[in-house]
């Protein structure tokens, strides 16, 4: 039997699964968590790699890594770690997204070169704010790369000038062009002043070395491209993710390219396109909910479940951590129709249905640039509550369908591994069971939502 190993090096944890190459089928797992934060040393990621993919990972005759997107792991001459690395949910390099994009052509000059208008997320708005804060650190700084390339690196044992990518999170950087298939050096210039050097990006299905127990490393990928080769999506199939981000994003055979900065112009793990809608805010804020109604997960579903549609009038804002999409950087949550007469159960029901009302935007958006879902799959690990898989049909006012549960971006990673396995044109047909289908009426809550997120948009800038 040969076994592959896929990771997924994410926000909160990492997962590892051990899979019979041939058939998908999963062997064995693991799970370590990272620290908290929206930064992180990359050796965190290193140890929590060791930790779940003990006894894993040294079965596999190969191994990919699907990691967070975005974050920058700067590092020196000697190919050391020059700073932790500022994550995808860092807003810090807000200020340098707006100074970027107002100083060089605008958001659809950007958008143009790169699919992206700028937002703190993207490694380039970080860079810009590593050379503008820390001088001493951007001094010492001769590469940079992702989090899925440097533990790919790691895994190697190469060197920064050996490192490599995938097109998937390269595009997650504001200074490559999914349309040419090429870094855009000047882009990098105008972020971080000079350039640096870059990982080369390695076909979807290459070989780009191997571990130190012989297994070959497949060029791994950014994490919702991992996903979406896990799930196998296919023309008309939109994944809407709820881990720590809310991603709302489905496979393309050309680029997008929205100067509204609303849908992401990705590229995916097969060669093709992941447009693709994120929402900082998603499990954390019913995370956060639950905390302050002291339940837990399954307290939490059945309350949220014994209130009315529309919670009783509350409506929740989500914006507990800021916002991506929409820019809305500086916001915060908003409640609003509190009268005495709300109640706990009100309030567990109105966290979900805000987290998922945001998420219904991102539908929209994608709807909005020719991407109409034909089925809407949930996955991530907010996807595993009760009361999130009952009310998003109501919420998305389409069916939803709940695949087999299963940690989708490291399968993908998987997948990708029995694929440069195999040497084949196109990646192994895995089977990964029968969906589950879950129906709703459709509800007004988001239109109580969408009249709070336009009230409160005047409200950032005074922040
Ligand atoms: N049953 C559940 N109900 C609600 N949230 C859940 C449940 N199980 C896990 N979560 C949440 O899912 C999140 C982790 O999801 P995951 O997709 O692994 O995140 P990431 O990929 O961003 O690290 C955590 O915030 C956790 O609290
Ligand atoms: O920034 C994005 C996508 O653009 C996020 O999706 C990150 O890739 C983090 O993913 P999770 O940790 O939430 O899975």
């Amino acid at each position: 039997m040969t076994l592959v190993a896929g990771v997924d090096s994410s926000t909160q944890s990492t997962k590892v699964l051990l899979v019979e190459a041939e058939t998908g089928e999963i062997v064995d797992s693991g799970r370590a968590s990272h620290p908290d934060g929206t930064e992180c040393p990359p050796e965190a990621w290193w140890e929590a790699l060791q930790e779940a993919g003990a006894g894993l990972l040294e079965r596999a005759d190969a191994v990919a890594v699907a990691g967070q997107q975005h974050g920058m792991v700067a590092l020196d001459a000697d190919d050391q770690v020059v700073r932790p690395a500022l994550l995808w949910n860092d807003t810090r390099s807000a200020p340098q997204a707006e100074r970027l994009t107002d100083a060089h052509g605008g958001p659809g000059a950007w958008a143009a070169d790169t699919g992206l208008v700028l937002a703190a997320s993207f490694t380039a708005t970080k860079l810009a704010w590593l050379a503008e804060h820390e001088p001493e650190h951007a001094a010492k700084t001769v590469s940079v790369m992702l989090p899925h390339d440097w533990l790919t690196m790691r895994l190697r044992g190469a060197t920064a000038a050996e490192a490599t990518t995938d097109r998937s999170d390269a595009s997650g950087t504001g200074y490559w062009s999914p349309r040419t298939g090429a870094y855009v050096p000047e882009r990098l210039v105008q972020a971080f002043g000079r350039e640096l050097a870059l990982p080369r990006v390695a076909a979807p299905n290459e070989t780009v070395g191997r571990t130190a127990w012989g297994a070959a490393v497949a060029p791994g990928t950014g994490d919702n491209a991992g996903a979406a080769l896990g799930l196998g999506l296919g023309p008309g199939d939109v994944a809407v993710s709820l881990g720590t981000s809310g991603t709302v994003f489905g496979v393309s055979e050309v680029p997008a390219n929205d100067p509204s900065g609303l849908v992401a112009g990705f590229a995916d793990a097969t060669g093709r396109y992941l447009p693709l809608v994120c929402t900082l805010n998603a499990a954390r804020v019913l995370d956060t909910f639950r905390t302050l109604l002291g339940v837990d997960h399954a307290e939490f579903d059945a309350l949220a479940l014994s209130a009315a549609p529309g919670s009783g009038g509350l409506t929740l804002l989500p914006y507990l951590d800021g916002e991506r999409t929409p820019a809305r950087p500086s916001a915060t949550g908003v409640l609003s129709g509190i009268t005495t007469g709300a109640t706990r159960a009100d309030l567990a029901r109105a966290a979900v249905e805000g987290m998922l009302s945001a998420q219904a935007d991102g539908l929209a958006a994608m709807a909005a640039q020719g991407l109409e879902a034909s089925r809407v799959l949930l996955i991530g690990g907010a996807a595993a509550s009760e009361a999130v898989r009952r009310i998003a049909p109501a919420v998305f006012g389409v069916d939803v369908e709940i695949p087999p549960a299963a940690e989708y971006v490291a399968l993908g990673a998987a997948r990708q591994a029995a694929w440069a396995l195999s040497g084949r044109e196109h990646p192994p047909q895995w089977q990964h069971g029968d969906t589950e289908r879950l129906t709703g009426t459709a509800s007004a809550v988001t239109r109580q939502y969408a009249t709070l997120r336009n009230e409160t948009a005047s409200w950032d800038k005074h922040q």
